[in-house]
């Protein structure tokens, strides 16, 4: 279904954006000559866009059920609505969230990783450094509204994000766990870990495969906000009013001189990354370890 319409904002407030914030604040909705703004949904199969009430914004939901897992089809379609959001000038900042029920992502799709063979494990992680990199480095102001479990992949997507809203629920958990399912988090992973709560808690937190439960999760600083189950999105987006306020321009140069050296640190070996993320995927344990974990999750209803 078409929800075209077009609203028209004044050029003066996308010239200085922050104003925006103010005049709507003020209750400017007037259409007045300007720009136009689309606020078309978008989308595809498992990643819906759509534009919130606030201009500039967009929710950005994942639907890849039951568990949100990051299939080379989920992340494919991540990056390309992407990549239309940031063509798209009049966005400037988006939600990221989730419409599975008590969870937000269970990270990497483990039937990519297990079980298949080189090649399509090389085209698959070249698919997960291409959505981390896009995320990360995203002029976009990103906020991750954490509705439900957020382990391994799905945490790393949502430490992309320049905030971070969980829902308080103590049945929800977020981390790094690669290490519980005898694989390890790759340098890249680690590095945006190490950004977001330093180093000592980084190292500790990775060993050992930490999921935090909302409050611990909070106190190490991988989340910035804990809000009721039904306030995440709404929170996530005054959130982002608020980051709105600051000048695109001096925003995104910050966000690019804070990461840039982070991603370079991918951008400069990637064919080497994909090559030890194969060698090692492909080794009998780790495949063995994960066919256990895979089991053991698949048994658990049984
Ligand atoms: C030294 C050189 C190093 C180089 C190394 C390079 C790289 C290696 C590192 C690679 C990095 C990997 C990061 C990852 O993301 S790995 C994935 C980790 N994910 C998890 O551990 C989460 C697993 N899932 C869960 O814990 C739970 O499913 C849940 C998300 C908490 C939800 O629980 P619940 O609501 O109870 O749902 P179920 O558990 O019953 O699951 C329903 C259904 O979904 C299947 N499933 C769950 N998670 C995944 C997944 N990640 N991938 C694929 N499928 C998944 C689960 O098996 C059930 O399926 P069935 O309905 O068929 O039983």
């Amino acid at each position: 279904m078409a929800l075209t319409a077009v609203v028209r904002i004044p050029t003066r407030a996308l010239l200085r954006p922050w104003a925006r914030l103010r005049d709507s604040a003020l209750g400017w909705m007037e259409p007045v000559g300007g720009v136009e703004v689309s606020t078309q949904r978008f989308g595809s199969q498992r990643v819906l866009v759509e534009p919130a009430s606030a201009a500039g914004v967009a929710v950005m939901t994942f639907k890849n059920p039951p568990v949100n897992s990051l299939s080379l089809e989920l992340l494919t379609e991540l990056v390309i609505n992407l990549e239309k959001l940031e063509n798209d000038k009049t966005f400037r900042g988006v939600v990221l969230t989730s419409d599975c029920p008590g969870i937000f992502s269970a990270g990497l799709d483990l039937t990519e990783i297990c079980g298949r063979n080189p090649a399509h494990y090389a085209e698959y992680w070249k698919a997960v450094q291409e959505m981390w990199l896009r995320l990360y480095l995203s002029n976009l102001m990103l906020v991750a509204a954490i509705n439900g479990a957020c382990p391994a992949g799905g945490c790393l997507m949502s430490l992309t994000c320049d905030y971070r809203v969980m829902a308080d629920n103590p049945k929800y958990a977020i981390g790094l766990n690669e290490t519980l399912l005898g694989i390890v988090a790759p340098f890249w992973f680690k590095d945006t870990l190490v950004n977001t709560i330093g180093h000592r808690a980084s190292e500790r937190a990775l060993q050992l495969g930490l999921l935090f439960p909302p409050t611990e999760a909070l106190q190490v600083g991988m989340v910035d906000r804990l809000v009721p189950e039904d306030q995440v999105q709404s929170t996530a987006l005054s959130v982002l009013a608020q980051w709105m306020a600051i000048p695109d321009h001096a925003r995104q140069l910050t966000k690019n001189m804070m990461r840039k050296p982070t991603a370079d640190g991918l951008l400069k070996k990637r064919d080497e990354d994909i090559q030890n993320f194969v060698s090692f995927i492909s080794r009998d344990s780790i495949q063995k370890s994960l066919q256990m974990y895979l089991a053991k999750l698949r048994q658990k209803k049984g």
